[in-house]
C-alpha cells in the first residue's frame, strides 16, 4: 500500500506495516451513489526521516466517501464479521485503498483522517497524535511505496440495520453554495447516526477537521426567535407568513440584524395614547389606515402615499405617531435609525436597506419608520460626504422609487421624522410626497397631555389643568411630560429634606405620596424650561409653508 507522509512532529509514514489490522465494515449508501467506506484501521509505522529508529505503531482512522459503482460487493463479505476473510478479498480492497491514495481524489474524498500512538509504555499517557485535516477536494502528493504482507484481524464491526436517513440534496445544494470547500465530503458529514462506539477497545478519536466541518454545517439558523415569554407579548409580524425566506445573495447575518434590531414586533401604541395632533393624525389615516381598508378604491391615481415626512421640533410625539400607526394599522413595523446603520453595519449599511425593503414587502403591509432622516439623507455631493452613506442614499432612493403601490398590491410604506428638514436632501423631499408639521400643543392639546401624563397622580382640588396649560405655552409634549414627573415629586423632596438615609428608609410610601399642589405645579415649571425656542418654531413654520403638504 502507499506511504503517505501526513502532519506531525515526526514523519508519519501511511500504509501497511509488517502486522497490519484492518477492521471496519462497509455502511449503507448514504446518498444516490455514495458510499461511506469507516474505520479502516491499519497498524503504521513512525520513522526518523533518515535512520530505522525503534518503531512505534500507529493507529490511523480514516474515513473516505466514494461512489457506489468503486466498490465491489466482496467488499461487503471482507468487512463483515467473517473472523477470518480470504485473503484475496483483503488484496483487492488495499489496491483500492493504494488507488484511493494514488489516484486523482474526485470524487473520492477523505471525510477524517486521526492517528493514535499504540503499545506505548504503560507510564506513559496514550497520546493521541493530532489529527489530520485533509481538505476534501486536495489531490494526494505522489507517496514513496512500502508493501508488506496483510494480516486481517477479526471485524468487530456490526453494520448497522437501520439506513441512514437520506441527504436532503436540497440542502447539502444550499450548503455548498455557501461553502464550497465542504462540497465533496457533504453527505458523508451529514451523517451524524454514524457509530460513535468505541470500535475494537479502542477509543474513538474525534477529528478535528470533521468537527470543524461539523460546525460549519450546523442547518441554517431559523429566523424565528425561539419562543419567549416576551414572544408571547410581541408576536410574529402581523403577516403570518413566517420566516423571510433566504434567497441567492441575501446574507443571513443582515436578515438577522434587520429581524433583531430593526423589525419591532409590537409597538402597542393607540391612537388615544398621543394626545392632540388631530390634523397630522388624519393625514396619517388617510396615507396609511384606509388603503388597507378599502384597497380596492386606493388604485391608479389614488394610489397609496408610499412616504410621508413627519417634521416639527423635538419631543412632539413623531415617533409615538409613527408607533400609534404601526399599532392601529397592524401593520408590520421596520424601524430604523442611524444608530442602527452607522455603528457596526456601515459598510454594509446599503445592503441592509435592499433587504429592508425586501422584508417589508415579504410581510406586507408594512410600515418602515425612519427616525432622524435629516442624520442619514442630508444633501448629498458634499465634501465631507463618506462613501458609504453616498452609497447608502442611492440605494434608500432606488428602494423608495421601486414601492410603486399602483401595481404592486403590496403596501409598503416609508414613513419618517425629521427635526431638520432642512437638511434633508432634496431628492428624499421629493419621495416623501407627504410632508406634514407636527408642532408644538396648542391649550387643548396640552390640558389632554397633562390629563394623560398625570394618569393615576393624586392633585389637590385646587389644581386647575386648564390654567396649567396656559402656562406651559410652547412647551413641547416631551417637556410638559417632564413637568409632571417633576411636580409629582415636590412633596417627596419636601419629606427627606435634612433627613439621613435611615430615616428615609423609615418613610413610609403613604407618607410621600401626597396630593400634588398648584405649587407644586408651579416650581415644577419655574425649574423645568421650554426646550424649544421662538426661533425654531418659526424656523419650523417657515419650511412647512415652503415644503409642506399634508
Ligand atoms: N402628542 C403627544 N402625546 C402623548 N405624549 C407625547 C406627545 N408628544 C410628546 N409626548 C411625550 O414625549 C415623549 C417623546 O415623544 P417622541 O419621542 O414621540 O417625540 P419626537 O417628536 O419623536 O422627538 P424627537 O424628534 O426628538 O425624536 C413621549 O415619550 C411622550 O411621553
Amino acid at each position: 500500500m502507499a506511504c503517505h507522509e501526513v502532519t506531525g512532529p515526526a514523519r508519519l509514514h501511511l500504509g501497511v506495516a509488517p502486522r497490519p489490522v484492518v477492521s471496519g465494515a462497509a455502511r449503507a449508501p448514504l446518498a444516490a451513489g455514495q458510499l461511506r467506506v469507516a474505520r479502516r484501521r491499519q497498524v503504521c509505522q513512525r520513522r526518523a526521516p533518515a535512520m530505522d529508529e525503534a518503531q512505534e505503531n500507529v493507529r490511523v482512522e480514516f474515513e473516505v466517501t466514494l461512489p457506489l459503482s468503486a466498490l465491489r460487493p466482496t467488499c461487503h463479505s471482507m468487512w463483515g464479521c467473517n473472523p477470518a476473510p480470504p485473503a484475496p478479498a483483503f488484496q483487492h480492497v488495499a489496491r483500492m485503498m493504494d488507488s484511493l491514495l494514488l489516484d486523482s481524489m474526485q470524487p473520492f474524498t477523505f471525510t477524517k483522517i486521526t492517528t493514535q500512538q499504540l503499545n506505548r509504555p504503560k507510564n506513559k499517557q496514550p497520546k493521541q497524535s493530532k489529527p489530520a485535516p485533509m481538505k476534501p477536494q486536495r489531490q494526494a502528493p505522489p507517496p514513496t511505496t512500502e508493501r508488506a504482507e496483510p494480516v486481517v484481524e477479526p471485524a468487530s464491526y456490526e453494520p448497522k440495520k437501520a439506513g441512514n436517513p437520506p441527504s436532503s440534496d436540497k440542502w447539502v445544494a444550499s450548503l455548498r453554495k455557501r461553502d464550497p470547500e465542504l462540497q465533496p465530503s457533504l453527505p458523508a458529514i451529514n451523517n451524524r447516526s454514524r457509530s460513535n462506539s468505541q470500535t475494537a477497545g479502542y477509543p474513538r478519536v474525534k477529528s478535528r477537521s470533521v468537527d470543524r466541518i461539523h460546525s460549519r454545517m450546523k442547518p441554517l439558523k431559523p429566523l424565528t426567535k425561539a419562543v419567549s415569554k416576551d414572544d408571547e407579548l410581541c408576536p410574529s409580524p402581523k403577516s403570518g407568513k413566517g420566516a423571510f425566506p433566504l434567497g441567492p445573495g441575501v446574507e443571513p447575518h443582515l436578515v438577522d440584524t434587520v429581524e433583531k434590531d430593526v423589525l419591532v414586533r409590537n409597538p402597542g401604541v393607540p391612537w388615544d395614547r398621543v394626545a392632540g395632533l388631530r390634523a397630522a393624525k388624519a393625514t396619517l389615516q388617510e396615507a396609511a389606515i384606509l388603503p388597507l381598508i378599502m384597497p380596492e378604491y386606493f388604485r391608479g391615481i389614488r394610489r397609496p402615499w408610499r412616504g410621508v415626512l413627519m417634521v416639527g421640533p423635538p419631543g412632539t410625539g413623531k415617533t409615538m405617531l409613527a408607533k400609534a400607526v404601526a399599532t392601529e394599522c397592524s401593520t408590520t413595523f421596520f424601524n430604523i435609525s442611524s444608530a442602527t446603520l452607522t455603528s457596526k453595519y456601515r459598510g454594509d449599511s446599503e445592503k441592509l436597506i435592499k433587504i429592508l425593503f425586501e422584508m417589508a414587502r415579504f410581510h406586507a403591509p408594512s410600515t418602515i419608520f425612519i427616525d432622524e432622516l435629516d442624520s442619514l439623507c442630508s444633501s448629498r455631493g458634499s465634501d465631507s460626504e463618506h462613501e458609504a452613506s453616498r452609497r447608502f442614499k442611492a440605494e434608500l432612493l432606488i428602494q423608495m422609487d421601486g414601492l410603486d403601490s399602483s401595481t404592486d398590491e403590496r403596501v409598503v410604506m416609508v414613513l419618517a421624522a425629521t427635526n431638520h428638514p432642512w437638511d434633508i436632501d432634496e431628492a428624499f423631499r421629493r419621495r416623501f410626497e407627504k410632508r406634514i408639521y407636527i408642532p408644538l400643543p396648542d391649550a387643548e392639546s396640552r390640558v389632554e397631555l397633562l390629563e394623560l401624563c398625570l394618569q393615576g397622580v393624586k392633585l389637590e382640588p385646587g389644581v386647575n389643568l386648564k390654567s396649567l396649560s396656559s402656562q406651559l405655552e410652547g412647551y413641547s409634549g416631551c417637556d410638559i411630560g417632564n413637568v409632571c414627573r417633576d411636580a409629582a415629586m415636590m412633596s417627596m423632596r419636601r419629606m427627606i429634606t435634612g433627613k439621613t438615609s435611615d430615616e428615609i428608609r423609615a418613610i413610609r410610601k403613604e407618607e410621600v405620596d401626597l396630593p400634588v399642589t398648584a405649587d407644586d405645579f408651579k416650581e415644577a415649571i419655574s425649574r423645568c424650561k421650554k426646550s424649544v425656542s421662538n426661533n425654531d418654531k418659526s424656523r419650523y413654520e417657515q419650511w412647512v409653508s415652503e415644503f409642506g403638504a399634508s
